[in-house]
């Protein structure tokens, strides 16, 4: 946990993404990635100067066989409260709207749920797992087939909502964070949805891994350009 949680810390700084007296709903869908970030900013909570509390929020999005009752046992562990919606979101895309392309339409139905579940619940920041590779993998998918530079921002401001999204793990590689999930026996939820894994994403994700192989700084010279090069990423002076 100390090297994810000090990458953490360091996402944290550069973009200012916690302020004194926060109240930061973390999206938990059960994966790896968001049981990681809960117990990154439980942990951070302790000691980050800017003082600031933390809610669980899970959108059910209504397939069988989804049961968040461990993620709830963690969350009374380390001291999170935690909030289930359960939502018909898998019967209104798949059912009903029939969907030839769910994921887009999933993918809004389900982060308009967290925002709302999190406003309801006073909180004014929300928090993603989005990791290092998730970065990278946007990137080149906005690149490659949309023809234009672009990727989520580490911190955004939603207006109609009034709360900003925040993405803590921009540092964190995706191989420390199923380290972490092992070896702390993280409760992952499984994922009953047919669409799993079946993306352009896993094309990217091999792109990135065999660009890897061929130069050890190739993610970070990536980074590198996403900060120099895209407004939203430029560190702000601490
Ligand atoms: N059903 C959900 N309820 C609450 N938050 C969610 C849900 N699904 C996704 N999120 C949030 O949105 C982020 C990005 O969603 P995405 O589906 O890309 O997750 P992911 O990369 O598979 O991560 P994870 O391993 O946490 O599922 C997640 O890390 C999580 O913070």
């Amino acid at each position: 946990m100390r090297k994810i949680l000090s990458r953490t810390r360091r996402a944290v700084d550069d973009y200012h993404m916690i302020a004194e007296g926060d109240k930061i709903a973390v999206g938990v869908s059960g994966g790896k990635d968001s049981l990681t970030l809960l117990c990154a900013l439980a942990e951070l909570r302790r000691f980050y100067p800017n003082k600031f509390d933390i809610l669980a929020l899970s959108i059910d999005m209504g397939f069988d066989g989804t049961d968040f009752s461990k993620v709830q046992e963690l969350c009374e562990k380390i001291g999170v409260e935690y909030i289930i919606e359960k939502t018909d979101i898998a019967e209104v895309v798949f059912d009903i709207r029939k969907e030839s392309n769910p994921c887009s339409l999933c993918a809004k139905m389900r982060r308009g749920g967290v925002n709302d579940l999190a406003v309801k619940n006073g909180c004014n920041k929300v928090a993603l797992g989005h990791h290092n590779e998730d970065v990278l993998e946007t990137f080149f998918l906005s690149l490659f087939y949309e023809g234009r530079l672009g990727c989520f921002s580490p911190v955004t401001y939603l207006s109609r909502k009034d709360i900003h999204v925040i993405r803590p793990l921009i540092y964190v590689a995706e191989g420390d964070i199923k380290g972490y999930a092992n070896r702390a026996e993280l409760p992952v939820v499984y994922n009953p949805c047919p669409m799993d894994g079946k993306s352009k994403r896993q094309d990217m994700k091999e792109f990135i891994n065999s660009g890897q192989k061929n130069d050890k700084f190739f993610k970070k010279k990536i980074l590198n350009a996403i900060q120099t090069g895209l407004p939203a990423w430029q560190k702000l002076n601490n």
